[in-house]
Order: structure tokens, then sequence, then C-alpha cells
């Protein structure tokens, strides 16, 4: 493995009129091995945009290093910015012009074979709509084609902020799919987010940023693990001996109204074995596992119960934003 993202002790403070000096990113690190479908999460405002463009030199850091792909950024960005595809600004498309005819002007543009439009166009999805104007796109087909032409130059690293903005349900199943297979195809993906679920059904690994700060990082398998408490779902017979009978056996007892959660469980069976054979009877036994969503609210305070399991909700997160314009200091 080699990282294709380095980033180290990131700073950088903006200046307003209104809220005079502000710390969007505070001393933040993170690194993106390839291969990697790596999920950026924190709340709005935490700092994802700006870390983001700062890697790609859209703002001036105050501190910090940087790489990408081995190359320091931004001072030697351009020996590596045809292997990178970036949409972390909302890409504005003619709405007159094809999806088709938006893509070869983009190819020839930027010196890439036009017979890859058909290629870019297939990989996102858009075939068999190539020839329609964007202005009737939805807003999904709108951020495939935003994918599409950073795919143009055949990225190995991808880098999208907030993907699934906007989206609907299914427009953001697409957009999982579609990072899924690019990732099947070997190109790294960095995509941020602030929406949980779905990230964490497409990310392998996750940074995750509060304040500016770093306050999480690794495989989503070892942070959710970080987390797990080992707790059940208890519903029995006779609760109050069954809370009983467990804080007896060391075990901690939170009561609820219907039911009672039990933590300190290595093993499923203990419960059930040690009411059991004081004949209390179990109505329900149900693990419960931290997801990334109940982590993320906990790390980044914006919650204030420690990480139980949730119900993912309905996803309503979405996509992304191309671009390389304007550079602010
Ligand atoms: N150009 C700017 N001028 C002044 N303040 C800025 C600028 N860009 C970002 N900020 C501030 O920096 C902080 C971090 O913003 P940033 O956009 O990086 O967060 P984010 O995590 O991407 O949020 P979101 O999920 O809402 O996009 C915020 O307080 C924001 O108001």
């Amino acid at each position: 493995m080699s990282a294709v993202v380095e980033i180290e002790g990131l700073r950088k403070t903006f200046h307003t009129l209104r809220r005079g000096r502000q710390v969007a990113v505070d001393g933040f690190d993170m690194v993106v091995e390839a291969g990697q479908v790596h999920g950026f999460l924190g709340p709005n405002g935490s700092g994802k945009t700006t870390t983001l463009r700062a890697l790609l030199g859209l703002v001036r850091a105050d501190e910090g290093r940087m790489a990408v792909l081995g190359e320091r950024s931004p001072e030697r960005l351009t020996r590596v910015a045809g292997r990178v595809g970036a949409i972390v600004e909302s890409p504005q498309f003619f709405g007159n012009f094809t999806a088709h005819r938006t893509l070869g002007l983009l190819a020839r543009a930027g010196g890439v074979p036009v017979a890859r439009v058909d290629e870019v166009l297939a990989q996102v999805g858009l075939r068999g709509r190539e020839h329609d104007r964007v202005r009737g796109y939805s807003l999904g087909m709108k951020q495939r084609l935003a994918v599409a032409s950073a795919l143009l130059k055949s990225p190995e690293l991808l880098i999208l902020d907030e993907p699934a903005n906007g989206l609907d349900p299914a427009g953001i199943r697409e957009m999982r799919d579609l990072m899924r297979s690019l990732a099947d195809a070997g190109v790294t993906v960095l995509v941020s987010s602030h929406i949980l679920a779905e990230i964490q059904l497409i990310c392998d690994h996750v940074t995750i940023i509060a304040r500016g700060r770093l306050v999480a990082a690794g495989r989503v398998t070892e942070v959710l693990a970080n987390f797990d408490r080992h707790e059940v779902r208890v519903r029995a017979d006779d609760p109050a001996r069954a809370a009983e009978l467990l804080r007896a056996a060391g075990l901690t007892v939170v009561d609820h109204p219907d039911h009672l959660v039990v933590g300190g469980v290595d093993d499923d069976t203990t419960v059930s074995r040690l009411l059991g054979e004081q004949g209390v009877w179990l109505r329900e036994l149900t693990p419960l596992r931290p997801d990334l969503e109940s982590v993320f609210l906990e790390l980044t305070g914006t919650d204030s119960h420690p990480a139980l399991p949730r119900q993912a909700g309905g996803p309503t997160e979405a996509m992304i934003d191309l671009d390389v314009s304007g550079v602010d200091a």
C-alpha cells in the first residue's frame, strides 16, 4: 500500500469582516492509501471542503504539509494533476449542450482522445441519454456528468466533495454503485460527506473531522469496534428480576420502559443462561452494534448520547462539485 493523499498538520484560518478570524482547519492529519474508498466525514462547517481545497491548491494553507500521489502540494501538484480527478465546486454545464458535446469539448481541451467520451458515458451510466440536452437532466444525471468529466483523463485518484448532496434515494444508490465500480476498477476514491449511512455502505476506510480537527481514522470496522460496548437489548417476562440477576453477575444494566440494555456482554449466551437458570425467560435478546452514524454523532459532539445503534434513516446526502476555479487566500 502506498499513500496517495497525505496531510499533516494542516491549518487554515479565514478572516472575514463580519465574523473576524475563523479557524476552519486546525492541525488536521489524513492519509488515504491506494485502492481505498475513503470516507471523509464531518458535520457541516467542520472543515472538509477547506481541507480538500487546500489539498488541491485552491486555497492557500497557513501551515501543514500535503502530498498527492507522492508529490508535494500545492508546489508540485501540476506534476500529478493529470492523474487526479476532483469535484469540489459545483460544476456548471451549458444547458443547451448535450452530455456528449460537453464531454467532447472537455476532452479536446484536456488533450484526451475523444474516444474516451463514450467510455466515461458508459462508466457513469449515461449511455442512451448522451444526446439529450443537459438542461433536461435530473440532478443525479448532472452529477454523473460531473463525475464523467472528472474521469475523462482516467484518474488514479478521484476526489468528490459531498457527492450525494441533493440526490433522491435512487440517485444516491446510483452514485454509490458508481463509486464502487470505480473502486473495483482500481481508482482510489476520496469522498466527503456529512451523511453516514451511505458512507458506511461504500467506504472501507474513514477519517472523521470535527471543528477542523481529526477525531478518528481507520478501517470503518475498526472505528466501529472501538465504540462497541458489547451491549444487548433484553426483554424478559420478569424485567425487575432479570435486571437484578444481570447486575449481580457484574453486567451493566440500564432500565428502559419496555426493555433493558445490558452492557459488557462478551458472549450473548451468558445472558440467556444466567436468566434461564433462575427461571426468568427471555422474550428478546438483540445485540446492539454501533453504526457509523452513532459513532460520528458521538465523536463530533453533535449528539449528547453515547454511540448506540440507530436505524439508518433514508439517505439524504449527495454529490459533487468539480473544478478548479478561483484560488482564494
Ligand atoms: N472562503 C471562506 N471565507 C470565510 N470563511 C470560510 C470560507 N470557507 C470556509 N469558511 C469557514 O470555514 C469553516 C469550515 O468550512 P468548510 O466549508 O470547510 O466546512 P465543511 O465541513 O466542508 O462544511 P459543509 O459540509 O457545510 O460543506 C466554516 O466555519 C466556514 O464558514
